[in-house]
């Protein structure tokens, strides 16, 4: 299946009766890079969470190749074709890398594991290995591996940088980036690291205390150290 577009409208999000996220609207066409940024606490968890329909919804539309999803549950969203890779690298500790991988594969035949193993080699050596033994590259490595064998025509990826080492960062990056460019994915890329963030997006959105506060392109940004400082904080770009 080739990307889908993305487009939301309006969304009003949170938990319970808090709302975190008001009047949130932006499009990403298919096969291409986003990335949200913003400090910590400003809701960028909450809008992937929100898109998955983890939490609470008071309105807006969300629309996968134009259709609207967001009265739907979030297993039926998956099945049309949302991915979510969580800030927690939700990994099953006690089974092994081939059994966790085989729980992504949905309704495919067992062979399409050998794709996991092709974009993270790593995996492959460590097939028998469970869970809880993998260091944390290896634990990220096999939460994405899982979800991108579910055929995601919409990747969300929260953080998925968060508390490695730059050697394993570069060959996360590096297999987002052939992802992309394979066209199968359309990617939005939560993450604080903001030189790897803008090397790997096309647009950005920032969020500021739950509303888009800027909406542009990767390279406006790095262009401009001011909109940095305001948004995302001293030292973001070096
Ligand atoms: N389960 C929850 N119940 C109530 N409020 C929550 C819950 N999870 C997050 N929040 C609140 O929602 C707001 C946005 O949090 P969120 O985790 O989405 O931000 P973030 O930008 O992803 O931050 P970080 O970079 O620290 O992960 C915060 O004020 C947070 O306290």
């Amino acid at each position: 299946m080739p990307a889908a577009s993305l487009e939301v409208r309006g969304l009003k999000a949170g938990y319970g009766p808090t709302v975190v996220l008001e009047d949130i609207s932006f499009a990403v066409p298919a096969g291409s890079r986003l990335a949200v940024l913003g400090r910590n606490g400003m809701g960028k968890t909450t809008l992937l969470s929100s898109l998955m329909g983890m939490n609470r919804r008071y309105g807006g539309a969300i629309l996968l190749d134009g259709g609207d999803v967001a009265a739907l549950r979030s297993s039926e969203r998956c099945r049309r074709g949302l991915g979510l890779v969580p800030q927690t690298r939700d990994i099953f500790r006690s089974l092994t890398v081939e059994e966790n991988l085989l729980v992504g594969i949905k309704d495919r035949s067992r062979g399409v594991i050998a794709e996991a193993y092709d974009m993270f080699p790593r995996l492959k050596e460590r097939r028998r290995n469970l869970g809880w033994q993998l260091s944390g590259g290896e634990q990220q490595m096999l939460s994405v591996a899982r979800t991108i064998l579910g055929r995601p025509t919409v990747l969300l990826l929260d953080e998925p940088l968060e508390g490695l080492a730059p050697v394993i960062c570069e060959e996360l990056m590096a297999a987002f980036t052939r992802l992309a460019a394979s066209g199968e994915t359309t990617i939005l890329l939560v993450e604080q690291r903001l030189e790897s963030a803008l090397d790997f997006a096309q647009s950005v959105v920032i969020l500021e205390r739950g509303r888009i506060v800027w909406h542009g392109a990767a390279h406006t940004l790095r262009a401009d150290h001011g909109l940095v400082e305001r948004y995302i904080g001293v030292g973001g770009l070096h």
